[in-house]
């Protein structure tokens, strides 16, 4: 690839692509808007459905392109359905083999268009982007929603495929620390592949070919995971490896995209505002998970035995889902607990409550983006991961950098709620103190890195010079 020089003329023009996952997505977004704070030309790729996660984007920066593809039809996916929040974790799979049918539309669009973009920063989940960058002699960018020590893990299964497959614990002897995981803890996009489905065929494909990629970006920060991120540039062998978390935070204009707020959020902050400083235990899993019936019944028990404030956000099923129990809070919970907690339904302003100075603890599945709200809020983290990446994020916090506590673990794990309630009273009795101090510390960092002079502005900074060095010939 020889086609790339340097250039003051035309602002570059940059597409990006953002998997649609609200995990995956808002945190493009976010950088998306620090990018158009400077001279690029943008353009996003979405489906329809997924156009109104990108409307408050367009809002604020009308200058923005679209590019709206039809989403591909594939034989998992129910039609209308465009986004793995409506399927769960494991609707990975397939909507990442679907996207691959855009490969040729993008095409069309690039080949027609009068100033095509010069690169391309995708999620690396579309990591078959980065071939579709080497055929379209443009630079391809990987993005990360998650962090850096998750991709090194990641690298390595893929890399290293027949010796892991089929171990009860593997050893990651060249990251730093070389840590263990137990099979069951790998991130599931990896431990989901079975060699005879073409899907997952599709999937590792694209997943191996990020390592393509002119540079990464990551949703993290040096003081967070500055050993996985020296980690990945040596075994990268370059420098382009920019971590710019926690992005909606970056410089004077910070993000708050994607957020539609329920209608109970009103109440939710009169209540806070009645609550004593961080007397508040937040509980919510994520964008994706939804609880069966003994989980919840379980965690509704935990919750009322800890004797704790706190604010339950439950995610809400399909009429099936809801039939079976999914996601439903034990009749009379809400009226026993009502004035000690208030369960949200449906979709809660997280980071605004996160950041409310009642709310001082979280109860999380450890998500990347949940894991670096709960820190930028300088919640203590009850850590209870369930899939993907979660182990991965539970360790860094609760073992690394001793700024969490386990709580409980698994997807399909029904906790003891007399354990549970135990676990939540010592966090937030003096018995937590410690570790609440270090999650303090760990926010004082966050806020420091997003700060002028901060690594995350310089990262930014970092990403696009390069970018802005790009001209297609
Ligand atoms: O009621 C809600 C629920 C979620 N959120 C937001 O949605 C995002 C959720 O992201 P995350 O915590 O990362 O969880 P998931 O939605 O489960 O994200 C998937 O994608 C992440 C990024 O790759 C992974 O780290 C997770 O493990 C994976 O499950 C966060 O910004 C939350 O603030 C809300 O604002 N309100």
């Amino acid at each position: 690839m020889t086609t790339i020089t340097t250039t003051t003329k035309q602002p570059p023009h940059v597409l990006v692509f953002p998997y649609p996952a609200q995990g995956h997505t808002l945190p493009l977004l976010d950088l998306t808007h620090q990018l158009s704070l400077h001279d690029l030309k943008i353009t996003i790729l979405t489906t329809p459905k997924n156009l109104p996660t990108v409307s408050p984007l367009l809002s604020t920066h009308p200058q923005i392109h679209t590019l709206v593809l039809p989403f591909p039809s594939h034989p998992l996916i129910p039609a209308g359905v465009e986004n793995v929040k409506e399927l769960g974790n494991s609707g990975n799979l397939a909507i990442i083999a679907a996207s691959t049918k855009l490969s040729d539309p993008i095409t069309l669009w690039f080949k027609s268009h009068t100033n095509p973009p010069v690169a391309i920063i995708s999620d690396f989940f579309l990591g078959w982007t980065q071939h579709l960058a080497q055929h379209l002699n443009i630079r391809g960018f990987a993005f990360y929603p998650s962090a850096a020590f998750f991709a090194g893990i990641l690298n390595y299964c893929w890399g290293n495929l027949e010796s892991v497959k089929g171990l009860d614990v593997v050893d990651f002897v060249d990251l730093p620390r070389s840590p263990s995981f137990k099979e069951e803890h790998l991130p599931s996009v990896f431990r989901r592949y079975r060699e005879s489905e073409p899907d997952c065929q599709l999937v590792r494909d694209s997943l191996v070919a990020n390592k393509l990629s002119h540079g990464f970006i990551f949703n993290s920060f040096e003081s967070l995971e500055g050993e996985y991120l020296g980690f990945l540039k040596r075994e990268f062998g370059h420098e382009r490896v920019y971590a710019v978390g926690p992005i909606n935070l970056l410089g004077p204009e910070s993000t708050d995209q994607g957020n539609p707020v329920t209608d109970s959020s009103d109440n939710v902050f009169k209540w806070l505002d009645g609550c004593p400083d961080g007397s508040v235990l937040y509980v919510c899993f994520g964008s994706q998970k939804l609880l069966n019936k003994k989980q919840m019944e379980a965690l509704a028990d935990g919750l009322e035995k800890s004797m704790v404030r706190f604010i339950w956000v439950v995610k809400t099923g399909t009429a099936q889902q809801v039939e079976d129990g999914y996601g439903v809070v034990p009749d009379g919970f809400d009226e026993r607990l009502a004035g000690r907690g208030l369960v949200i339904r449906g979709w809660a302003p997280q980071a605004k409550i996160l950041s409310h100075r009642a709310v001082g603890w979280f109860l999380s599945h450890c998500g990347w983006n949940s894991m670096l709200e709960g820190i930028v809020a300088g919640a203590m983290i009850l850590a209870w991961p369930m899939e993907a990446d979660q182990f991965i994020d539970a360790r860094l916090l609760v073992e690394e950098l001793g700024a969490g506590v386990g709580a409980c673990e698994g997807t399909a794990t029904v906790p003891d709620s007399e354990e549970l309630a135990r676990v939540i009273g010592e966090s937030m009795s003096e018995k937590g103190a410690g570790v609440k101090m270090k999650a303090k510390e760990l926010r004082r960092k966050a806020l420091e890195a997003v700060k002028e002079g901060g690594s995350s502005l310089n990262d930014l900074n970092g990403l696009i010079e390069e970018l802005c060095k790009l001209k297609i010939q």
